[in-house]
C-alpha cells in the first residue's frame, strides 16, 4: 500500500502558532532572547570543542534597540548565526528546531544550557509586528541573507551585507489598536521590566542603550541644569544565585535577593538553598518571609513558588509546588528535566512537578523542625506569623495532614507559662495522666481565670491554652496525639477521681438527683443536664458541654457568615462543696420559686464566665438587685 504524507495548511497553522499558543503577547520578548542565547551556546560549545574561534565568553553579548520612530525593535546577537539554508529550514518550517538537532548532534558540556525544543518560539514575534526581519550570517561564512516576512502569507529571502557573524532580528511593531497598547514594546521601561521578568538569568549580558538624565558638571547646584545622555546598561544579573554553591554565598546576598525580588522590606526570616540529583533534578532557593504579608491570610493572597526551566521563567508563581499549609513560603525552582508544552507556560504532564513539591515539602518541615528545636525564638517569631496556617492544615482535608504538621504545632502552656509542642508536654505528663488537657478562650489570662481548670491545675496537671478560633478544631481533627487523646476541660468527664471518689460522687448524685433534675426543669430546655461538678473546687458554678460540639466552637460555628445556628449540648456543673450548694438544698425543701431564680442566676453567671451572652441581661440584672435590695 501506498504511504501517504499528511498534508498541513500552513498559513492555517502559522495563524494558529501566533495567535493561540500563548496567553500573553509580552513573551515574545523571552522568546526571541531565548533563541540569541541558544545561538551564542552553539558558537561557545564550538569554541570549547575546537578552540580555533579566538571567541571567549566575556565577546558574547545580546542587544537590545527600540526605535520609536521607526517603531522597530531590534534584537542582536553574535552567535552562531544561518546560512542561507538554516534560515529557509529553521524559520520557514514551522516545528522544525535547528536547536533541538544540535542538542541531539552534540555531547552536553558544562555550562552550554540549550533553551529551545519547538521550532516554534521565534514566530511568536508576530503577536507584536506585522513584519518581522531577520539578517543573520553564520560563523565561518562571508555571506549574509536577508529574511522578511509578515506572516502567513510567506517570506522572501535575499543576500545582504552584514559585519560579523550572528544574528539581527527586526520587528516592525504593529499600530496601537482599541484593544491593544503595542507602543509599551518600543518604551525601554517596559523592556527593561519584561526582560528583568523572564531573562534576568541568560547567562550572557543583554544591553541597551538607556537615556539617562545628570546634571551638568560645573552647573550651580542651587541652579542645577540637566542634560540627558545615554547609557549602554546590561539589563540582566546573569548569575542565578541558586546556582551557586553555597559556601560562596553570603547571608547579605541571599537577603538582597530576596528582597529584591519578593519586593519585602525585611530580611527572610529563614533561607532554604537546596540542590537535588536523582529523580528531579532541579535547585530550589526558599524563603520564609520575616512577617506575614497583609494580605496572607485572605482570598487575595495567592501561594506559589516561581518555576524556572534553564534560567527562563516559565511561570510566575506555581501553586502545585506548595501545599496550602506551606504557603507562606516564597521562592523559586529551577529544573533543566521539565517537560514543557509548547508555550512554555505549562508543564506537558506534572509528575515531576509532584516529585519535586513532595521533596520541598519535606526539605520545608525538616528546616522547620531543625529551627524549632535548635533556634526556639526564631521558631516562635515564625510561629507567631504563620502558626495559624499549619493548624488550618491540620483541620483541613479531613486531617490528613496532620501527621506532617503535628510535631510543627505549639500551644501555651499553663504551668511553663509559655509555648510548648505537644511532644514537650505528653513527655512530661504525670503518672495516670490519661488526656492531654486543653482549655479555650479568647486569651491565655482569661482562661486561667476559668473555673474549670482548678481540678486540674490542684492535681498538677498541665493545661494548654487555645485563643485562636481553628484550635479546638485542630486538636478534635487529630484526635491523640502519641496515643493521647485531648480532652476539654469543659468536657463532662475529665477522669479525675480515684474510684472512692467517683463512688462517694455518685452517691451524692443519687441523694440529690430530684433537686438536680427540678434545676435542668426550671432553664427550660436550656441545658441537657444539671450535675455536681468534679472539677471545681472554690469556685460555685461552671458549664461545660457534652458531645461533638463545645461552647468555644458554637460561638466560632456562629459567628461565620452562613448563618448557621449550631448549639453545644450544655451541662451546668453546681460544685457541692461550696456553700451555694447548701442553699440550694434548704431552697428545694423550702422555696422552690426562689431555687427556680437561683438556678437562672447560676446559669447566667456560668455564661458570663465562659464569655457567652446572656439571653436576658436585663433580667439578670433585675435578679441581682433583688438580692441586693
Ligand atoms: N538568533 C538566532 N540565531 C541563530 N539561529 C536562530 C536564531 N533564532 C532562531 N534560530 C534557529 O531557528 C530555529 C527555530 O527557532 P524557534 O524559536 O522557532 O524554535 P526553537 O528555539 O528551536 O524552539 P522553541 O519553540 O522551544 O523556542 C532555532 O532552533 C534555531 O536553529
Amino acid at each position: 500500500m501506498e504511504m501517504k504524507q499528511f498534508q498541513a495548511e500552513s498559513k492555517r497553522l502559522l495563524d494558529l502558532m501566533i495567535n493561540s499558543i500563548y496567553t500573553h503577547r509580552e513573551i515574545f520578548l523571552r522568546e526571541l532572547i531565548s533563541n540569541a542565547s541558544d545561538a551564542i551556546d552553539k558558537l561557545y560549545y564550538k569554541t570549547l570543542s575546537d578552540g580555533d574561534t579566538g571567541l571567549s565568553r566575556e565577546d558574547f553579548s545580546i542587544s537590545i534597540q527600540p526605535n520609536k520612530e521607526a517603531r522597530t525593535l531590534t534584537i542582536t546577537d553574535n552567535g552562531c548565526g544561518m546560512t542561507k539554508d538554516e534560515l529557509e529550514n529553521n524559520l520557514g518550517t514551522i516545528a522544525k528546531s535547528g536547536s533541538l538537532n544540535f542538542k541531539k548532534d552534540n555531547e552536553p558540556k558544562e555550562d552550554i544550557e540549550i533553551i529551545g525544543q519547538f521550532g516554534v518560539g521565534f514566530y511568536s514575534a508576530f503577536m507584536v509586528s506585522d513584519c518581522v526581519t531577520v539578517v543573520s550570517r553564520a560563523y565561518g561564512s562571508d555571506e549574509a541573507w536577508k529574511w522578511t516576512s509578515r506572516g502567513a502569507e510567506g517570506y522572501t529571502m535575499e543576500p545582504c551585507e552584514k559585519e560579523g557573524h550572528g544574528t539581527e532580528i527586526v520587528l516592525n511593531i504593529k499600530p496601537n489598536t482599541e484593544e491593544n497598547n503595542y507602543d509599551e514594546f518600543l518604551d525601554t521601561y517596559t523592556i527593561k521590566n519584561l526582560v528583568k521578568k523572564y531573562s534576568d538569568y541568560i547567562r550572557y549580558p543583554i544591553r541597551m542603550d538607556v537615556e539617562k538624565s545628570r546634571m551638568k558638571e560645573g552647573c550651580d547646584e542651587k541652579n542645577p541644569e540637566f542634560e540627558t545622555y545615554t547609557e549602554n546598561e546590561t539589563l540582566n544579573s546573569m548569575v542565578p544565585l541558586w546556582r551557586k554553591n553555597k559556601n560562596e554565598i553570603t547571608e547579605d546576598e541571599y537577603n538582597r535577593f530576596y528582597q529584591e525580588k519578593f519586593n519585602d522590606y525585611e530580611k527572610p526570616l529563614k533561607v532554604i538553598h537546596s540542590s537535588t540529583e536523582g529523580v528531579a533534578t532541579y535547585n530550589a532557593l526558599l524563603f520564609i518571609p520575616a512577617r506575614a504579608p497583609f494580605d496572607f491570610y485572605t482570598r487575595d493572597y495567592e501561594k506559589g513558588l516561581q518555576l524556572y526551566s534553564n534560567g527562563v521563567l516559565i511561570m510566575e508563581k506555581c501553586p502545585d509546588l506548595l501545599p496550602d499549609y506551606f504557603s507562606f513560603v516564597k521562592g523559586l525552582v529551577d529544573s533543566q528535566d521539565l517537560s514543557l508544552n509548547i508555550s512554555r507556560e505549562m508543564l506537558q504532564h506534572d509528575r515531576q512537578l509532584k516529585v519535586i513539591a513532595s521533596r520541598l515539602e519535606k526539605k520545608i518541615k525538616s528546616e522547620l523542625e531543625s529551627m524549632l528545636l535548635n533556634d526556639r525564638d526564631k521558631y516562635e517569631s515564625f510561629y507567631k506569623n504563620f502558626g495559624l496556617q499549619l493548624k488550618y492544615g491540620v483541620y483541613e482535608d479531613y486531617g490528613m495532614h496532620k501527621d506532617v504538621l503535628q510535631d510543627l504545632l505549639l500551644f501555651y502552656s499553663s504551668s511553663e507559662k509559655k509555648l510548648v509542642t505537644l511532644k514537650e508536654y505528653v513527655g512530661r505528663m504525670k503518672e495516670g495522666q490519661k488526656y492531654i488537657y486543653y482549655a479555650c478562650g479568647e486569651t491565655t489570662d482569661k482562661i486561667d481565670m476559668l473555673p474549670q481548670t482548678e481540678a486540674l491545675k490542684d492535681k498538677g496537671y498541665e493545661i494548654l491554652y487555645l485563643t485562636d478560633n481553628v484550635d479546638e478544631f485542630a486538636l478534635r481533627m487529630m484526635m491523640k496525639y502519641d496515643d493521647k487523646e485531648f480532652r476539654s476541660i469543659s468536657a463532662d468527664d475529665l477522669d479525675l477521681e480515684t474510684e472512692e471518689e467517683k463512688q462517694a460522687a455518685a452517691k451524692k448524685v443519687e441523694e440529690n438527683k430530684d433537686m438536680l433534675a427540678f434545676m435542668k426543669e426550671s432553664l427550660d430546655g436550656k441545658v441537657k443536664e444539671v450535675i455536681l461538678s468534679q472539677k471545681l473546687k472554690t469556685h460555685p458554678v461552671c458549664l461545660s458541654s457534652e458531645g461533638a460540639i463545645s461552647i468555644e466552637m458554637e460561638k466560632v460555628l456562629n459567628s461565620m457568615p452562613n448563618d448557621q445556628k449550631v448549639q453545644a449540648q450544655r451541662v451546668l456543673e453546681i460544685n457541692s462543696n461550696h456553700p451555694i450548694f447548701e442553699k440550694l438544698c434548704s431552697l428545694y425543701a423550702e422555696d422552690k420559686d426562689k431555687l427556680k431564680e437561683y438556678t437562672q442566676l447560676l446559669y447566667d453567671q456560668a455564661l458570663l464566665i465562659e464569655g457567652v451572652s446572656i439571653d436576658d441581661p436585663v433580667a439578670f440584672s433585675n435578679r441581682i438587685c433583688n438580692l441586693m435590695v
